[in-house]
């Protein structure tokens, strides 16, 4: 295995040379642009990692899943999909075009940026703070890092340049889809989307879902498996943005990438995959990391189809 990543490390590298990292949040052009690296947790919890795999980098939409399943476990799958709803929209992360369109209004899927905010909104706790210590304890369990915690300055840039999110708020709350304090809300979306992690910690949650809920270990069923099957489901619809439909063809394994260059995969009952490759496609994936899944897929023969 450990062979096998550093080959496909190798193999894949030159693709960044073709994407871009993401500037429209200005603190993430810092990232390095050629940076690659993998890390893979199997059953056994055993660790495999290669290149990069200890840049870090801000989570940005592959928390959603995870906010999901939090928001899912407060309130139930039936409220919850009263306000946003099941479908792949084929338009990018932060289009806005169908919020008004659909009837009644409400965001498609929680993957796109509408209905990660519209998650937000669900997430119980007296204030801010006591919502995102409970979005954090999640996440720190889930991959296993205690350490787990906000890069302040991409949260702060991204509060400050985050227009776009703040104007969907806006309409979302006019239509009735979130209550309350828009401003707040969307700082808790945008300190959900500024968690700094490495390729390993975005490994173990992969695998805990994978895991169908268990934590690795212990066997402790710590979310509900039918909530890490409504997380998988949208991973496999809507987790790659307007590019899931071809990289369910072509790599065929649920997963859910980030504009920070991460992309998290869960193989059911075998493992737990973390990719970290900044430069971006044009829809918004990892461009190097895309292509090194489709090789491992391919080599270990992963597709869940
Ligand atoms: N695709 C992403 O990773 C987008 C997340 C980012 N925080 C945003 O809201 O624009």
């Amino acid at each position: 295995m450990q062979f096998l990543l550093s080959e496909l490390i190798s193999r894949n590298r030159y693709w960044t040379s073709f994407g871009h990292v993401a500037t429209y949040i200005p603190e993430l052009k810092n990232a390095g642009p050629d940076a690659l690296g993998i890390a893979v947790v199997d059953t056994d919890g055993k660790i495999h990692k290669a290149g990069d795999y200890d840049t870090k980098f801000t989570i940005q939409s592959v928390s959603k899943p995870i906010t999901l399943m939090l928001a899912l476990m407060d309130y139930g799958p039936e409220y919850v999909f009263e306000k946003v709803g099941m479908e792949p929209t084929g338009d990018p992360f932060n289009s806005m075009r169908k919020l008004e369109t659909i009837n009644p209004s409400r965001p498609l899927n929680p993957m796109i940026n509408a209905g990660a905010i519209a998650v937000a909104s669900l997430i119980k706790g007296k204030d801010n703070q006591e919502k995102m210590d409970r979005i954090l304890d999640l996440f720190r369990k889930l991959s296993r890092n205690p350490l787990l915690n906000i890069n302040e300055s991409v949260y702060l840039s991204e509060k400050k340049t985050g227009d776009r999110n703040r104007a969907m708020a806006y309409f979302l709350r006019d239509v009735g889809v979130i209550e309350g304090n828009v401003e707040e809300i969307l700082d808790l979306y945008f300190m959900q989307c500024s968690i700094e992690v490495t390729c390993e910690d975005m490994a173990h949650m992969g695998m805990f879902l994978a895991n169908h809920g268990c934590i690795q270990g212990t066997g402790e069923q710590y979310v509900p498996k039918h909530i890490t099957q409504i997380a998988k489901t949208f991973m496999v619809t809507c987790g790659m943005y307007d590019a899931s439909g071809e990289f369910a063809i072509q790599v065929g394994i649920p997963a859910k990438s980030g504009v920070g260059g991460g992309i998290m995969c869960a193989v059911p009952n075998k493992m737990g995959i973390g990719v970290v490759g900044p430069a971006l496609d044009k829809k918004g994936n990892s461009i190097a990391g895309v292509r090194m899944l489709q090789d491992l897929s391919k080599e270990l023969n992963l597709s869940i189809f």
